[in-house]
């Protein structure tokens, strides 16, 4: 029943193409499968061949090729029936590996998903691509697939080529023109410390984890180093900038962010160690390896996210600690990670006063070690007490403001009201039929994304290629039609975006729905669903013969998602009844109470009545649970660029009455400071 969740995650967004190995230099090959007949897909990788170039023009194209779900137990019979030794590790299967002669050398098989990582050789692929491989292996007779056996099963990928030396040649001249910090001169290389608060940096710990500058924009350099033969796979350069008074730190990677996978230390960190601190960021780790000596990583996109590739990685280690920075955004994301790792073998660092990030901890002279020894345990019992929570309760209390969530950038109004977007909520959003949902909450989804909250879209209604048409029209604010030169360039910036689609598209079985989302939970991990439109669920439900109570078993589920993730959902349903004469209310979307109930947040769009003039509309708040202020504002809709964002400064924000359904004469009335006389 999973099976489906990974056809439709592939075959989404560039995201979402055949996952890259941690490692450059190898190639998607063409499924071994091609032997018996059976179509071929792209999933393992060999030696030599260069990256696959991801979608450009051919955005979010459905593969071919249904992959079927598998569970820890399936693979575990597998493994039986074939005499394949293995051992149970953390996250993985740990079994020998078919594509190396050395019998002792471990090819890791996710629990989660089947995927397979050989690291002796580097070769990737789903959990078919292992059960050909063995299959090939007991056709050839061999006692390992060797690379030329496998050579004769692989795919060439021209467009991939392109991108890879483009990529190659920038890294190689950005490394070769950067300079240790040992050459640069001191005052220089204090300067360009300075910048990036590393002062107490030690040249010899830069030079230990390879970091270089780049002086022509005084820039760090970490290099992504492949873990087999210590070659360049890739590279990141740190970049700071001042801006009214303020220091601004950005981060180009080679390749791109969807492909960087380094895991930074890596090349520093013994093999036989078994504890590991892992960080958000490289300055951080250098920060704790410098004062402790402990082995040290930093993730590759910081707390936004752990790719089960790197999964494998971390088998090694029996403790691993997780320190990601020093808000509440960090310490939810250690939570997470610690689901994703194991939370048996995982402590955390709780952010506060005396345990801010790793580099700020070096620079105000904290002891580092005893900091790493006050981590807590992330595994807990299902009972605890109010000693155990005292201390969370007052990170929630002392960090209000992050607390409240995500802030859009587009909507101020919609911050009066719901304060911020929170993980682990359950949002319903309705409106009249055509009133422009879809439009408005593709912007509102997008401006969340922008801000690097990890987004999947499931729009049973449109098609990707039309919705992501849309999202590339708001996220450039102008018609690209009129400017084809330009679509590479935003094209480019909008691939970068951590955003997923779900390939599905029309009626729908929820249970497929959501094994999909949990699936991309754990693959990337996301905190924001968006589903488009709950009727398009409704066909499949045999279950329930009465529409409202088929559509509250829905919302009942997707709150239990919503809750079990910490991932917050977002669903557009059309209203049960439209009465041309009214505004809609909560109840017209709900069949009973007790799903008006499961909503944290009740969004409706509202068209009527309020218009005053062409395309206007109205963004109701009509239930919030966070601390109960709902209210109306108004949208304008500016129609070139699809989008509902305040052009004007800001909008009048009306707060309602609570129990009050619609906004009346007598809701009192809130004026922004600057629209007051
Ligand atoms: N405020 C607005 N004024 C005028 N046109 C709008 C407005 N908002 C959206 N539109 C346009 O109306 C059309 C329908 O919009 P959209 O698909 O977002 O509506 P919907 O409510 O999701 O529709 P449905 O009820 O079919 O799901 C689109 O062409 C969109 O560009």
């Amino acid at each position: 029943m999973q099976r489906l969740w990974v056809r439709c995650i592939r075959c989404v967004v560039p995201h979402l193409s055949p996952q890259r190995l941690p490692a450059r230099g190898y190639r998607l090959a063409s499924c071994l499968r091609k032997q018996d007949g059976r179509s071929p897909r792209k999933a393992i990788q060999v030696p030599g061949e260069p990256i696959r170039r991801h979608f450009k023009k051919g955005l979010l194209t459905v593969l071919d090729g249904s992959l079927q779900p598998v569970t820890v137990t399936e693979i575990r019979q597998y493994l039986r029936s074939k005499n394949v030794s293995f051992r149970d590790g953390y996250s993985c299967l740990h079994v020998p590996s078919p594509f190396t002669p050395e019998r002792d050398t471990c090819l890791f098989i996710d629990k989660t998903t089947g995927r397979f990582l050989c690291k002796a050789t580097l070769l990737e692929g789903s959990w078919e691509d292992f059960q050909d491989s063995m299959e090939l292996l007991h056709k050839e007779g061999c006692s390992y697939l060797s690379p030329d056996i496998l050579a004769g099963y692989l795919a060439e990928s021209d467009s991939d080529s392109a991108e890879a030396q483009l990529n190659d040649s920038e890294v190689r001249r950005i490394w070769d023109k950067a300079v240790w910090f040992s050459d640069l001169g001191e005052e220089e290389a204090e300067l360009i410390k300075a910048m990036y608060n590393i002062t107490k940096i030690a040249n010899s710990t830069l030079k230990k984890f390879g970091v270089k500058c780049f002086q022509p924009t005084k820039s760090l350099v970490f290099p992504w180093y492949n873990p087999r033969d210590f070659s360049l796979n890739g590279l990141k350069l740190l970049s700071a900038e001042s801006h009214k008074q303020k220091i601004h730190y950005t981060e180009t990677t080679f390749p791109r962010p969807a492909r960087y996978y380094n895991l930074f230390g890596l090349c520093v960190s013994g093999k036989k160690e078994t504890e590991v601190v892992i960080t958000n960021g490289e300055v951080d780790c250098l920060a704790i390896h410098q004062s402790t000596g402990v082995t040290t990583l930093a993730l590759p996109r910081g707390a936004s996210c752990l790719p089960p590739v790197l999964l494998p990685y971390l088998e090694q280690f029996k403790r691993i600690i997780l320190w990601l920075g020093d808000d509440l955004r960090s310490w939810e994301a250690s939570k997470l990670f610690a689901r994703k790792l194991n939370m048996k073998r995982c402590s955390l660092i709780r952010p506060g006063d005396k345990q801010p990030s790793p580099l700020q901890a070096l620079n105000d002279g904290l002891n580092i070690t005893k900091i790493l020894k006050a981590s807590l345990p992330a595994s807990h019992k299902s009972i605890i007490s109010f000693r155990q929570l005292r201390e969370e309760v007052f990170g929630q209390l002392e960090n209000a403001d992050q607390v409240a969530g995500v802030k859009w950038a587009r909507f101020p109004e919609l911050n009066k009201l719901l304060k911020g977007h929170r993980k682990g909520e359950l949002t319903v959003f309705t409106g009249p039929t055509g009133s422009g949902k879809t439009t408005f909450i593709s912007e509102y989804a997008l401006d969340l994304c922008i801000q690097g909250v990890n987004t999947l879209w499931g729009s049973f209604e449109i098609n990707n290629v039309r919705l992501a048409k849309i999202m590339l029209t708001q996220f450039a604010l102008q018609r690209l039609e009129e400017q084809l030169d330009k679509y590479d360039e935003w094209a480019d910036r909008f691939e970068d975006l951590p955003l997923y689609f779900m390939t599905f598209h029309g009626q729908q079985n929820i249970k497929s729905v959501i094994d999909t989302m949990q699936h991309a939970v754990y693959m990337y991990d996301i905190t924001h669903v968006i589903i488009d439109n709950l009727q398009f669920m409704m066909g499949q439900e045999n279950l329930y013969t009465d529409r409202f109570a088929a559509q509250d078993y829905m919302v009942g589920a997707f709150r239990k998602f919503a809750t079990d993730n910490n991932c917050h959902v977002t669903v557009v349903i059309h209203p049960r009844k439209e009465d041309d004469d009214k505004e809609l209310q909560t109840s017209s979307i709900f069949g009973s109470a007790k799903a008006s109930q499961e909503a944290d947040n009740v969004l409706i769009l509202q068209d009527r009545k309020l218009v005053t003039g062409p395309g206007k509309r109205h963004l109701q708040v009509a239930k919030n649970r966070f601390d109960g202020d709902v209210g109306v504002f108004s949208l304008e809709f500016n129609k070139p660029c699809l989008s509902f964002a305040s052009t004007k400064g800001k909008q009048k924000v009306k707060k309602l009455n609570k129990d009050a359904e619609t906004p009346s004469s007598k809701a009192s009335e809130e004026t922004p400071a600057k629209n007051k006389k």
